[in-house]
């Protein structure tokens, strides 16, 4: 990474500001996955063991620019608290008078976080003045939420333009990671890509075609590829205005050299649900009225032996709808696949982490991304503005 990291700094007795991205789920006001908030422990446990001040901000759902009492982050505070042991102060405001008093009350060690700073209308806009409001209750800002850091809003960006800006724990390792898969990887490296629509990830299919030796290609995306071959496919998800993309991109494949798999059989349902009709064909014979919902037998056996054979995986997007399970059983033996193979492993976020938690397979990942955007644009090779406005090394 060549952004200076907290490490580099000297943060006793400072006042830090740390963007975190605690955008957890919630049900009834209960937190139903709290990793978010584990992973960027390092960071703050470092802060707190250093004797900085700790001020920590992050957004929570999309409020848009106003008041939303069940976006509040008091439950985040009250989870943090018994995480890290000890009390974490919470303010209801974003910037103003009373938090600039909890800020002055903060003695070495203490923790405050503010409330969801997209209460703010500044937040999304990156506007200058609440940059400045943000940066001047602190006098270091720390950026750790790497799922956040394609926003380039006033807590993610505009903040580091005002006071000195380094990364925080998680956010250098997950760059360092995501960054030597891409920039220096082990061979054989598989790409897995898949998720529902070809629109949302045409560019990273085309950044694996160049980078990856194997690209595995699965979930509603496949069938937009199978009938700009002219084949059948019922009532499949299909993205009409990509098909001569995916040819391309087949195109491609050949003409570097790498070795692109698509499903050659498929779990078909006449319904988008459990006990509907199902039945397993191979891609030629999708009958009308039916619909691709999962990769066959046959295909989870080729792509299970591809990732056997590989050193480095990066797995983005489920194989079938998973969250149906008489559909989820392509999606498990990809993660089955993923957890058992020496390859290293890395979980591009969002359904691909939610499968892999959902069939317990996590912990045998060697990284699961914090970031679901994030991790997809850093994968397309864009720059995100949360990291490029860091100060560099
Ligand atoms: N054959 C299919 N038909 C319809 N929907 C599918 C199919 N295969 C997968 N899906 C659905 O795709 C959704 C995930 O797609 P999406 O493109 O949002 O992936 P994603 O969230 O971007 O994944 P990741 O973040 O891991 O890359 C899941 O809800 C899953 O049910
Ligand atoms: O959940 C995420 O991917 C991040 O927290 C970013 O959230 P956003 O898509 O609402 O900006």
């Amino acid at each position: 990474m060549n952004k200076k990291s907290v490490r580099e700094i000297d943060v006793a007795g400072k006042k830090v500001f740390v963007r975190v991205d605690f955008n957890v789920p919630l049900e009834n006001g209960k937190i139903t996955d709290d990793t978010r908030i584990r992973e960027t422990l390092p960071t703050v446990k470092y802060l707190i063991e250093k004797g900085a001040k700790v001020i920590l901000a992050s957004h929570l759902g999309r409020p848009k620019a106003q008041v939303v009492e069940e976006l509040r982050l008091t439950p985040v505070a009250a989870r943090l608290s018994e995480l890290l042991g000890k009390p974490v102060a919470k303010s209801d405001e974003v910037v103003g008078a009373s938090v600039q008093a909890q800020v002055d009350a903060l003695k070495d060690g203490d923790v405050l976080l503010l409330e969801n700073v997209r209460f703010l209308a500044g937040e999304e806009a990156n506007d200058v003045e609440l940059a400045k409001a943000f940066a001047s209750l602190a006098d270091i800002y720390v950026n750790d939420a790497f799922g956040a850091a394609h926003r380039a809003h006033a807590s993610t960006e505009g903040i580091a333009h005002h006071i000195p800006a380094v990364a925080g724990l998680l956010m250098e390792k997950e760059l360092d990671v995501l960054g030597n898969a891409l920039n220096n990887p082990k061979r054989p490296f598989t790409a897995i890509v898949g998720g529902s629509k070809v629109k949302d990830k045409i560019d990273v299919i085309n950044k694996m075609i160049e980078i990856a030796d194997n690209i595995i290609i699965g979930g509603g995306l496949s069938y937009t590829f199978f009938k700009a071959q002219g084949k059948e496919i019922g009532l499949s998800l299909c993205d009409d205005s990509k098909l001569e993309l995916t040819l391309e991109f087949l195109e491609k494949a050949k003409k570097l050299g790498k070795n692109f798999y698509l499903p050659i059989d498929v779990v078909i349902a006449d319904d988008f649900k459990a006990d509907a009709n199902k039945d397993i064909v191979d891609i030629d014979h999708i009958p009308v009225g039916w619909e691709g919902v999962d990769i066959g037998p046959k295909t989870r056996e080729i792509y299970a032996d591809v990732i056997k054979n590989s050193q480095l995986v990066v797995w983005n997007g489920p194989m079938g709808v998973f969250e149906i399970e008489p559909f989820s059983y392509g999606t498990l033996e990809v993660a089955k696949a993923c957890a058992t193979t020496e390859a290293y492993t890395v979980i591009g976020g969002g359904d691909s982490a939610a499968a892999a938690e959902k069939f317990k397979l996590a912990d045998q990942m060697d990284h699961i991304s914090t970031g679901g955007g994030a991790s997809l644009e850093f994968m397309e090779g864009k720059a995100l503005p949360g990291v490029v406005a860091l100060n560099d090394k």
